[in-house]
């Protein structure tokens, strides 16, 4: 941009007054300043900005006569006045002192009438890209303003609301309390009138020098998000009675109270499971089948600080090994055909809580490293899934197979029976505790009342002497058993010993030679004896079946026909 190049003369107050606006000018270029007196203000500001300052303006005139096109005669000198119109040239023209001042005034009011446009274009952009609507009124409550967003939200065209008075047209709303109270208003709930909307709205009185010009309000539309928070709290609802209901399926039922014995290796078993409690460790519980082992486990969450998270109990032998390990650590939408969606596992389920583990002898050697890895990285890894998830899980397992002896025939892996085997707790059989059998028949005698609705008394001295004289190859869930089948059969409320003993199951711990037995009892023995060596796992019915020489199938009948399948 070519500037206009100026001379002033004259530096006292008129001249300095000049030079500083011209200054501020881009347009303008000052190329010198003159005064007899160079102490004269604009002198020294001409001098700070690098100007040449001239003592004579003739020699000003003349030095700059090539670079000037206007001369500022701020002196009111005659004498200058008349010396210019001589000696100034032709093409350049001289503005005195008060044209200069009122050419000032006007450039100053332009360029103040210029940023109150373009705050109002930035302001109108502003309030025209906000979300929320906005309605403004002068402090008579005539609406002076609305925004793009106040129509698009209520569908309201701005000449059924501009010039209207808000008192009339929405007497409910935000503003009208904001001009009668004079006070702010926050959060208030509204229906704008003219349109269904439900709206949230904030509103203040405009002030300026301290009176009320007016008020502003601002509105969101909440309709969708009242919409939403139905649908919110209706599954919010859903996932408490979920919740609720997994509690309720994952509580442990059982506490060390529900465990009766006072034989000191079983009361010796509870005071380490008690310990195990309150430690957090990983606990290996063994014993013969129907000893209690899953009954530990319950009382062990139960006296833990996790009894109130879930306790989560997986039978590892009933579980075909394919399957076994989506059921354990779930599965990823898509992880295999099937896999519709996404699945949680029961690492995750009891996650805070407890896993029972049971039967974990009768799990196969690929998923045991699996566990063992879930032992030492406290973490899991759905099928299918691309990073691992953080459990917080205690692990309880249970066997009533010889780990050891497995370990030496490699269907177990040692490293995670040292893992697991961090407290072992083993529970006597029953045979080892006959003393335990009264207490125990009684509760159990008590249990079966409330089941069967029945008011049984009393165990006769004889039967609780066959009871005790038995050797309880299936433990307390024989001796349950047993007890079910004599209160369904017993006409009085005392049992007697003509309900117990011809139920027992001979021996088949001892060798009574005397004794012939029926060809299906025989049969039962031999299946259940191959049960206790083999495991009941999938591929040890498959290995018995075979080396009794029968199909798999007929094997599950005669399990099914002599009730061997508790477990599955
Ligand atoms: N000490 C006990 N006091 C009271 N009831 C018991 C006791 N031990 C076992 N029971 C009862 O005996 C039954 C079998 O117990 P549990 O299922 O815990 O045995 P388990 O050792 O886990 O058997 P399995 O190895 O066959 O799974 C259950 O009904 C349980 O309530």
């Amino acid at each position: 941009m070519k500037s206009i190049k100026v001379l002033i003369i004259g530096a006292g107050k008129g001249g300095s007054s000049i030079l500083r606006f011209f200054l501020k000018q881009k347009a303008i270029r000052i190329v010198g300043v003159s005064d007899i007196n160079l102490n004269a203000p604009a002198i020294k500001i001409a001098l700070e900005n690098n100007i040449p300052v001239f003592s004579d303006f003739k020699k000003m005139l003349f030095e700059k006569r090539n670079e000037t096109d206007v001369i500022i005669e701020a002196t009111g000198l005659l004498s200058v006045q008349e010396e210019l119109k001589r000696l100034k040239p032709n093409r350049v023209s001289v503005l005195e002192a008060e044209a200069a001042s009122l050419m000032m005034t006007i450039i100053e009011e332009n360029l103040h009438l210029y940023k109150v446009k373009e705050t109002e274009e930035l302001l109108q952009t502003i309030l025209n890209s906000a979300q929320e609507g906005i309605q403004v009124v002068d402090k008579d409550g005539k609406i002076v303003y609305i925004n793009k967003a106040f129509t698009n939200i209520t569908k309201i065209p701005p000449e059924e609301r501009i010039n209207k008075s808000v008192f009339q047209v929405s007497p409910d709303g935000a503003l009208c309390e904001v001009l009668r109270t004079g006070k702010p208003v926050f959060g208030k709930p509204n229906i704008v009138k003219g349109s269904n909307i439900e709206v949230v709205s904030n509103a203040s009185p405009i002030i300026v020098n301290g009176k009320i010009t007016g008020a502003v309000v601002i509105f969101r539309d909440v309709t969708d998000m009242k919409r939403i928070l139905k649908k919110l709290n209706e599954r919010e609802e859903l996932i408490k009675n979920l919740k609720g209901s997994i509690n309720n399926l994952t509580a442990a039922k059982y506490t060390f109270d529900d465990l009766i014995g006072e034989n000191p290796v079983f009361k010796e078993s509870i005071s380490i499971a008690k310990k195990a409690a309150e430690a957090d460790t990983t606990v290996l519980l063994t014993g013969e089948s129907g000893t209690g082992k899953e009954l530990f486990a319950h009382a062990i969450h139960n006296y833990s600080f996790r009894k109130n998270k879930p306790f989560i109990r997986i039978n590892c032998a009933a579980i075909p090994p394919n399957l076994l390990e989506s059921e354990l650590f779930g599965y990823e939408k898509g992880a295999f055909t099937g896999a519709i969606e996404r699945k949680i596992g029961k690492f995750e389920l009891a996650d805070g809580g407890t896993i029972f583990l049971d039967e974990i002898g009768d799990m196969d050697t690929n998923l045991q490293a699996k566990i063992l890895r879930v032992l030492q990285e406290k973490e899991i890894e759905r099928l299918g899934g691309s990073k691992p998830v953080r459990i917080n899980v205690r692990v309880i397992a249970a066997t009533n197979r010889n780990l050891i002896d497995m370990i030496r025939q490699g269907n177990f892996r040692e490293d995670l029976f040292y893992r697991l085997n961090v407290l072992n707790i083993s529970i006597p059989p029953l045979r080892e505790r006959i003393n335990d059998i009264p207490k125990l028949a009684e509760r159990i005698m008590m249990k079966l009342n409330q089941k069967s609705g029945k008011k049984i008394v009393r165990i006769s001295n004889d039967a609780l002497k066959s009871l005790m004289a038995y050797s309880w190859p299936g433990n307390v869930r024989e001796l349950e058993n047993v007890l079910e089948r004599a209160i369904t059969l017993a006409d009085s409320d005392v049992i007697d010993d003509n309900l117990i003993r011809p139920y027992l199951k001979p021996d088949i711990h001892k060798n009574d030679e005397e004794d012939i037995l029926p060809l299906d009892e025989v049969e039962k023995r031999v299946i259940e004896s191959a049960l206790k060596k083999y495991g009941t796992s999938l591929p040890a019915k498959k290995k018995i079946a075979e080396k009794l020489n029968i199909s798999l199938a007929t094997l599950y009948n005669k399990l099914k026909k002599y009730r061997l399948n508790y477990k599955i």
